[in-house]
C-alpha cells in the first residue's frame, strides 16, 4: 500500500512514493527550474539517483515527465499499490481545517483561492489536474493553511476596516502548516510532554515561524498570502504596506510590477542577488559587505519574532529549527541562539555541528529553552493525512 505525494512549489515539483505506515520513501524526486530554458530532474529509486535536463514549460508538463519516469525507471505506478494521491495545496482559505477528497467543488475552490497564494495555488492546481487525468485513484488535498484555522481572532484578524476585511476575506491564513504541525508534534514526542509553549522556525526558500501552545497554533508569521513575516529567498517578509503606494506614486510602478518585486525580486535575492542561503554565506565569507548585512537582516527578523511570540505565549519551552536552512545551516542557528543569550538560552556547539536526518537537541542541559533541530517531512505528513481520508470513504 503506497501513496504518491505531489508537492508543487512555485518553480519546482517535489514528489515521493511513500509507504504511509512505515514512512519508507520508495521513490523520491525533484523537478527544479520549471519554466526556465532547462529544468533539472532528479529521480531516486532503489538507491540510484537518475538525473535529467529537459525543457519543461509548466507544472503540467513537469508532472507528465515525472509520471513517465516512474514507468521507464520504476517503480511502475500500475504495480506500486497506490491507494491515493496526496497533493499539497498552499491556500485553503477558511474552507478547510483538514485534508479533503478532491471533488469538482474542491477543485474550483482551490482555483478561486489562487489570488491568495499567487506563486503556489496555480502550480498546485496544474499538478492536481494532470495527476487526476493519469491516475485513477482517490486524490486528496492537504492544505498549508489547515493547521492555522485555530488561530485566535486577535492573531488572525488585521486591524483593518471590519466590513472590508470580511467582505473580501482578508485575514491571516498562514502557510507551511503541514510542516509546523508535523514538527511541533515531533518536538512534543521528543521531550515527552504535550503541554508546551513552542516556536517552530521553518526556514526554507519560503520561511515562516509559528507559536504553538499545547499542540495548537496561536500565531504565525505568514498572513493573507505567504508574503508576510520572515525574510525569504525572494520575498520581503514584513514591510510597511505604504512602501507599495510610495513606489506606485514616485516610481510609477504598476501593481503587477510591485507584486513581482516583493514576491520574486526581494528577500535574499533582492539584497545580494542570490536566493540560495549557501551562496549568501559564500559571498559573506568572501568579504561581500551586502551579503553580511543580508545575514544580519535575516537573523534580526527571526530574533524579533522569537521575542514577540515568547511574549504572546507568556513563555517558551521549546524552539525548533526545520526546513532547508533550519536543518542544515549550523552557523545561522548559532547566530540566532547567540542573540538569545540574555534570556538564558545556550547553545551546545558540539550537537549543533552534527549533520544528518536525526532529531537533535542543540541547547545545553542548562539552557532556559530546549532548542531542537527536527527534519520536516511534509510528504510523509501529506501521505498519512491522505490515508485518513481514504480510510473514511
Ligand atoms: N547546508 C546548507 N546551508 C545553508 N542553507 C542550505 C543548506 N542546504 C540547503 N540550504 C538552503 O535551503 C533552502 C531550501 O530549503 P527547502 O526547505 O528545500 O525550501 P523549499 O521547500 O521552499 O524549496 C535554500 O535556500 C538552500 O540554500
Ligand atoms: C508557502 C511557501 O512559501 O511554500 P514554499 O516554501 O514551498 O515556497
Ligand atoms: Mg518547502
Amino acid at each position: 500500500m503506497t501513496v504518491l505525494v505531489i508537492n508543487s512549489g512555485s518553480s519546482s515539483i517535489k514528489y515521493q512514493l511513500v509507504d504511509p505506515e512505515s514512512g519508507e520513501a520508495i521513490a523520491v524526486g525533484l523537478v527544479e527550474q520549471i519554466g526556465e530554458s532547462s529544468s533539472h530532474i532528479k529521480h531516486t529509486y532503489e538507491g540510484v539517483k537518475h538525473e535529467f535536463d529537459e525543457t519543461l514549460s509548466d507544472h503540467g508538463e513537469g508532472l507528465r515527465f515525472v509520471l513517465h519516469l516512474f514507468d521507464t525507471i520504476g517503480p511502475k505506478l500500475s504495480e506500486a499499490g497506490i491507494v491515493a494521491v496526496g497533493h499539497r495545496v498552499v491556500q485553503g482559505g477558511r474552507h478547510f481545517d483538514g485534508p479533503a477528497l478532491i471533488t469538482q467543488e474542491v477543485r474550483d475552490l482551490v482555483a478561486e483561492l489562487a489570488p491568495l497564494a499567487p506563486l503556489h495555488n496555480p502550480a498546485n492546481l496544474r499538478g492536481i489536474d494532470v495527476a487526476r487525468d493519469l491516475l485513477d485513484v482517490p486524490h486528496v488535498v492537504v492544505f498549508d493553511t489547515a493547521f492555522f484555522q485555530t488561530l485566535p481572532e486577535e492573531a488572525a484578524r488585521y486591524a483593518l476596516d471590519r466590513e472590508i476585511a470580511d467582505t473580501y476575506a482578508v485575514r491571516r491564513y498562514g502557510a507551511h502548516g503541514t510542516s509546523h504541525q508535523y514538527v511541533s508534534r515531533k518536538a512534543a514526542e521528543y521531550v515527552g510532554r504535550e503541554d508546551l509553549k513552542q516556536i517552530v522556525l521553518h526556514l526554507g526558500n519560503g520561511a515562516s515561524v509559528s507559536a504553538v501552545v499545547d499542540g495548537e497554533a496561536v500565531d504565525t508569521s505568514m498572513g493573507l498570502t505567504p508574503l508576510e513575516g520572515l525574510v525569504m529567498g525572494t520575498r520581503t517578509g514584513d514591510i510597511d504596506p505604504a512602501v507599495i503606494f510610495h513606489l506606485h506614486r514616485v516610481a510609477g510602478m504598476s501593481i503587477d510590477e510591485l507584486d513581482d518585486l516583493v514576491n520574486k525580486r526581494s528577500g535574499l535575492k533582492g539584497l545580494v542577488g542570490e536566493n540560495d542561503m549557501r551562496a549568501v554565506w559564500d559571498m559573506a565569507n568572501g568579504g561581500d559587505a551586502n551579503a553580511r548585512e543580508a545575514l544580519d537582516i535575516y537573523v534580526h527578523r527571526i530574533v524579533k519574532y522569537i521575542g514577540s511570540y515568547a511574549a504572546v505565549m507568556g513563555g517558551l519551552d521549546v524552539l525548533t529549527f526545520t526546513a532547508g536552512i533550519g536543518e542544515n545551516d549550523d552557523l545561522l542557528r548559532a547566530e540566532v541562539i547567540a542573540r538569545l543569550a540574555p534570556f538564558g538560552v545556550t547553545l551546545n556547539a558540539e550537537t549543533n555541528a552534527i549533520r544528518g536526518d536525526e532529531i537533535r537537541k542543540i541547547s545545553t542541559d542548562e539552557s532556559s529553552v530546549t532548542v531542537l533541530v527536527i527534519p520536516t517531512n511534509e510528504e510523509l505528513a501529506i501521505a498519512r493525512q491522505a490515508m485518513d481520508v481514504v480510510a473514511g470513504l
